[in-house]
């Protein structure tokens, strides 16, 4: 079994956290069962200062004047308020010249993850921005993914948007490679060397109307995502994983999609493809599908949605087909910036966390022009925004039809009143889209168990931010309010701000020098 699984009750256990210290328990005889399995965190490395990050209750909670301990193992083994130095430092045995304080323009706050991103297509960000969805894949995205069988162009694209994803603070990115197994694998194999917390998907595709050179056999397909998985297994990673990837319906078997259904099960594996993203693609869908009541539904019978699923975009599902995403417990990727480029549809954010359905932020690089999920997170808050002004459009219109049809018959009919809930929208907040795009992300990949946020226990994968007047001499964002800082960095930041990324406590970027 692969994948970064929740801890079953462990056969025998290290103490816990919480006792663990300066006094360290007797190693337990050669004999003991337990040893290999007992590993003792020491303290590596402590920061104090602002820590800013996302809980399930508080969309973002500002901690200032804080200390954090990271262990060799990556993990967060403290985040107290700095009152509590002197006795962390003695029960950890830490000397006090050791820690690294942050200055008054700094903070940390967790990695960002992208829980939607085609690393291929990185070769043509920002290009081809000009057509609807379907136009788009068989015109730009197609041919370019087909030349990913030449592995030296795999290898400088994938060096490439590794890099840049990482510098832009994406500690996770949960990518789609092509269908090229010995690619997708160099991908992986990239991730891995940066210290990049990957999902690598190697693409499935057995049908393509549109652009049939770009295509497998429902049997290579199969064949080569086990040798996918097989190889990711010998390769052994700590935090790059196989992810199962139909690309979508349209280009999948009605075969196709149930076997990939029994290998995700088989392997237990992370599940990744695309839903509802614009109109026309679900008609295709219910077109080459017409044993099937919905799109949900296509995935869902072959077993493709289970709490380890991502789909990305879901603009246009229904009510009913988030209720299934609920009980399955999968999740969507909401790739905003995407919708908007290729004019996909928007996706009702608030409508998707009132069902309680999964929900983390996407790239969806190159449908996605940004690399950086600061994008992503502007452009989810202004898709709300979009949405919010619509409403309020609607409900002039309809206060105007209802006036008149109270001047003709001196009563309004209800046809024109809209739903109670359009009067309640709220715009996402600023502090919710931080949320998505860090511990929602980690949600939405089932993996919130090890990252997302600096709780205990955790892996430290977190971003050092800098908001010193130095970097932007246009605004001054010195000695305002923490939170007033962040909200500016949300929306005014780029990578210079992003002063060095960590992933499991392990310094990221700045990269490593090679002499
Ligand atoms: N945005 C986007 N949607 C898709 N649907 C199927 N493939 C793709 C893709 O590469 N990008
Ligand atoms: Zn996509």
């Amino acid at each position: 079994m692969i994948g970064w699984e929740r801890a079953q009750p462990p056969p025998c256990v290290a103490l816990p956290l919480a006792k663990r210290g300066a006094s360290l328990p007797a190693a337990p005889s050669r004999t003991d069962t337990c040893w290999p399995l007992i590993t003792m965190d020491t303290l590596q490395r402590v920061f104090k200062g602002t820590f800013v990050h996302s809980t399930r209750s508080c969309a973002m909670e500002v901690l200032e004047h804080h200390i954090l301990g990271v262990g060799t193992s990556g993990k967060i083994l403290f985040l107290e308020s700095d009152q509590e130095q002197e006795n962390l430092l003695q029960k950890w045995g830490f000397e006090e010249s050791k820690i690294e304080e942050l200055s008054q323009n700094e903070f940390f706050m967790p990695g960002m993850i992208d829980t939607h991103i085609h690393a291929p297509q990185y070769a043509f960000v920002g290009s081809g921005m000009d057509k609807p969805l379907l136009q788009w894949l068989e015109f730009t995205t197609f041919p370019t993914e087909e030349t990913f069988s030449n592995l030296d162009i795999a290898e400088n694209v994938y060096r490439g948007v590794v890099q840049r994803t990482l510098m832009n603070g994406t500690t996770t990115a949960c990518y789609f490679a092509t269908i090229h197994t010995d690619s997708s694998l160099i991908l992986a194999d990239i991730a891995h060397q940066y210290g990049q917390r990957a999902f690598i998907g190697k693409v499935c595709m057995d049908s393509n109307e549109t652009y049939p050179k770009y295509i497998e056999s429902s049997e290579e397909s199969i064949f080569e995502t086990e040798r996918f998985i097989e190889a990711m297994e010998n390769k052994k990673y700590n935090r790059v994983k196989p992810i199962i990837t139909p690309r979508f319906a349209i280009s999948c078997s009605e075969k196709l999609l149930n076997e990939l259904g029994d290998l995700a099960d088989k392997f237990q594996l992370h599940i990744q493809s695309h839903i509802s993203e614009s109109v026309d693609e679900i008609a295709e869908v219910m077109r080459l599908f017409p044993g099937y009541n919905s799109y949900t539904e296509v995935y869902d019978r072959n077993k493709l949605l289970t709490s380890k699923t991502v789909m990305a975009h879901g603009c246009h599902l229904t009510d009913e087909e988030l209720s299934i995403f609920r009980r399955k417990g999968a999740a969507i990727s909401h790739c905003p910036n995407s919708n908007i480029s290729l004019c996909s549809g928007h996706l009702d954010v608030q409508n998707v966390l009132k069902q309680k359905v999964k929900l983390g932020l996407g790239t969806d690089v190159a449908g996605g022009y940004s690399v950086s999920m600061l994008d992503a997170i502007r452009k989810a808050i202004e898709t709300s925004k979009i949405i919010f002004m619509e409403k309020q459009k609607r409900k002039q219109e309809n206060k105007t039809l209802d006036q008149n049809e109270i001047a003709q018959n001196g009563i309004a009919s209800d046809l024109n009143s809209v739903n109670d809930t359009d009067h309640d929208y709220k715009v996402l907040s600023n502090q919710e889209a931080f949320r998505l795009a860090t511990l929602g992300g980690s949600e939405a990949l089932n993996i919130d168990h090890i990252t997302g946020n600096f709780e205990v226990n955790k892996e430290f994968d977190a971003l050092l931010i800098s908001t010193a007047p130095e970097i932007r001499a246009h605004e001054n964002l010195f000695e305002i309010p923490t939170e007033d800082a962040v909200q500016r960095f949300l929306f005014l930041g780029d990578d210079r701000n992003i002063k060095a990324v960590y992933v499991a406590g392990r310094c990221v970027v700045p990269f490593p020098r090679n002499d």
